[in-house]
């Protein structure tokens, strides 16, 4: 096991591998000496000297700079296991190693390492933070530098010095070559990050590890990782990315294999929708307003809708998307963990286990989704209709990447059913499309009728159409919306539909930071609120799997939709079978 095979000790290796700090750590000694780096930053010349860090404070030259400082040799000293606990949790005795295994990726290169630079620009890294890049890849570290520059911008707030904290980011970046599965290449990482580390001079070296990597080398690169270069001093944690597995069985034995290399305190299973700004407020909004929560029951609600659409399709990942498909891809994580958060009990507290506690229970009353309410679509080709002047748009089966004939669905509806006492009755509609008319993710809650409403005969033949109905977008225009009936102005009586509205950009100036940005900062803080806990992962897959097996079993054919259109009319059919309209289907834009 990770960090607890190296100091032999469970409390502390649980403490120092992952856990969030905890009370009555005994005083024993701790078996193994630590390192302590006494080495100060020294400037070699006066433009060493003035690179900033984002938190506006003079940095001292890394050893890329000054190669001489490399050969410095750390002492040793002891500490007591609650000490070292306490040093890990605090920046002034402790350093953060941050390693992105597959950097040379998408992700890495899309959201990782600007997401990085974020946190370092705010000033909320460890001030002894450093990068380290690993992958397959040759490249050095002056390669590298380039690679992550030209993924860096500037946020449109940007106070000042964005260059300069750019070029100071860039130096604390670092490359290692090394395969997914060859201990020697993490026993290298683990040797460049003890070089860095000593410079720092503190006691205590953190390691963050990022799996930015395909799912068949997930725990190869864990143990390797794992066994051969995690923080013999601090702690070691590791974020995996989705997809955790493919189903129940496949999960499970990802989590076996996570498992032998690292405790469930270390992993960090992330879905970046829970780092969204409005995933995040969502229980702001539902537990400190009261006009909210006495709402949020069978007794007021009609129909919750989680929809997602993107408008664009899955050119050039259908390697990776025709074996997944959108229910695995969109709706067992990140729709799934919306309504789980929507519509979970209120939690003792704000505590990361306490949030994830009442999501599993809530997951734990779902029924177990039926084929008869599934509907199922995939995009096809639409000549001349695209968006640049005319050109065709390729349909899914068109992409190279997708074997001939792929029943894969590029489209979902499904109709979610939780059976206890809040949300008996109350059906939870889900809604998921690639390559459809517009872009965009929201929650939409529709009201039931007001009881012996006497502006019945005001309000026009569709009763339906004018219950309240809140909309959270969660995407883009990021905003909050309550659809409330209201008499138009002047003489008379006239009632028509209207909005009280939230809508961020107005009422805030800030620039909303990136789901990664967040999700980064918490593993930093060791704050596993916003991640995925193993028995949450096996509720959702218990939930998708039997259908998804038999989808696959019964080759059940989608319904094709041309590419940026609505999607299949199946959707509405399945709507309709519990009296639901989509919400996104009146242009209420705002
Ligand atoms: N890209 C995205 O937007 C999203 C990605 N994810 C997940 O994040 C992870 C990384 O995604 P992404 O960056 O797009 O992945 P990539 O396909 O870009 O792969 C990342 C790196 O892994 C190495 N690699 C690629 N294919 C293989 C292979 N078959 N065997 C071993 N190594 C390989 C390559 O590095 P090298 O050759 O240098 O070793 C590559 O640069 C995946 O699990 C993905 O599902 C999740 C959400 C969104
Ligand atoms: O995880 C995924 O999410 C993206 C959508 O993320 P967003 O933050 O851009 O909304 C989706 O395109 C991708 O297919 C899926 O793997």
């Amino acid at each position: 096991m990770l960090g607890g095979r190296q100091l032999g000790m469970d409390k502390l290796s649980r403490k120092l591998s992952g856990a969030q700090p905890v009370a009555n750590y005994s005083r024993r000694p701790i078996s193994r000496p630590f390192r302590a780096a006494p080495v100060p930053r020294v400037a070699q010349n006066s433009q060493d000297a003035v690179t900033q860090n984002g938190s506006g404070t003079s940095e001292a030259p890394t050893s890329w700079q000054n190669p001489a400082l490399k050969k410095a040799i750390p002492t040793v000293v002891s500490l007591s296991d609650e000490a070292a606990a306490m040093a890990a949790d605090d920046w002034s005795q402790s350093s953060l190693s941050v390693v992105v295994v597959g950097a040379s990726g998408d992700l890495a290169k899309k959201k990782i390492f600007p997401a990085l630079f974020a946190l370092f620009y705010e000033g909320l890294l460890p001030p002894d933070f450093q990068l380290f890049g690993y992958a397959r890849s040759k490249m050095t570290d002056e390669e590298f530098r380039d690679l992550i520059g030209n993924t860096l911008t500037c946020r449109i707030d940007a106070r000042s010095r964005c260059e300069d904290s750019q070029a100071a980011f860039l130096s604390r970046c670092f490359y290692c070559p090394g395969q997914y599965d060859a201990p020697e290449g993490y026993a290298n990482l683990d040797k460049k990050c003890k070089e860095q580390e000593a410079l720092t001079g503190k006691m205590v070296a953190n390691r963050m590890f990022f799996l930015s990597i395909p799912p068949n080398v997930f725990v190869q690169a864990a143990g390797g990782a794992a066994d051969n270069c995690s923080s013999p001093t601090g702690w070691t944690r590791v974020i995996v990315e989705k997809p955790f597995g493919r189903d129940s069985a496949s999960s499970a034995e990802l989590g076996r294999g996570l498992a032998r290399h690292l405790t469930e305190d270390q992993i960090y299973r992330i879905d970046h929708y829970l780092g969204k700004e409005l995933i995040e407020n969502l229980t702001v909004l539902r537990f400190s307003n009261l006009v909210f929560e006495p709402l949020w029951s069978r007794q007021y609600i009609r129909n919750v809708q989680v929809i997602f659409s993107e408008d664009f399709g899955t050119e050039g990942r259908g390697g990776y998307f025709d074996r997944y498909g959108i229910i695995r891809d969109v709706m067992q994580n990140h729709l799934l963990q919306i309504v789980a958060l929507f519509a979970m009990e209120p939690p003792v507290s704000l505590d990361g286990e306490a949030i994830r506690n009442e999501k599993v229970k809530v997951l734990q009353s779902m029924s177990q989704v039926a084929l008869e309410d599934v509907t199922l679509g995939q995009y096809r080709g639409r000549s001349g209709a695209g968006r640049s002047g005319g050109a065709d748009l390729p349909g899914y089966l068109d992409d190279a990447t997708v074997p001939k004939g792929s029943l894969c669905p590029t489209f979902a509806a499904i109709a979610l059913h939780i059976n206890n006492a809040r949300w008996d009755g109350v059906p939870f509609l889900l809604k998921a499309g690639k390559a459809l008319h517009t872009r965009g993710a929201e929650i939409r809650v529709q009201f039931r009728h007001v009881p012996g409403n006497i502006f019945k005969h005001k309000v026009g033949p569709n009763i339906d159409m004018t219950t309240n109905e809140l909309v959270i977008r969660i995407q883009p225009r990021e905003s909050i919306y309550l659809k409330i009936n209201n008499k138009v102005p002047g003489l008379g009586m006239r009632l028509d539909t209207t909005k009280l509205d939230l809508v961020y950009n107005d009422a805030y100036s800030k620039e909303l930071p990136d789901a990664y940005e967040r999700l980064l900062l918490d593993v930093v803080n060791g704050d596993k609120r916003l991640f995925i806990r193993d028995d949450e992962l096996e509720q959702a897959w218990n939930i998708f799997t039997p259908v998804l097996h038999e989808i696959e079993r019964r080759k059940v054919a989608p319904e094709l939709y041309p590419y940026g259109s609505r999607g299949p009319v199946g959707a509405h059919y399945l709507a309709a079978k519990y009296n639901v309209r989509w919400g996104d289907l009146t242009e209420d834009e705002i």
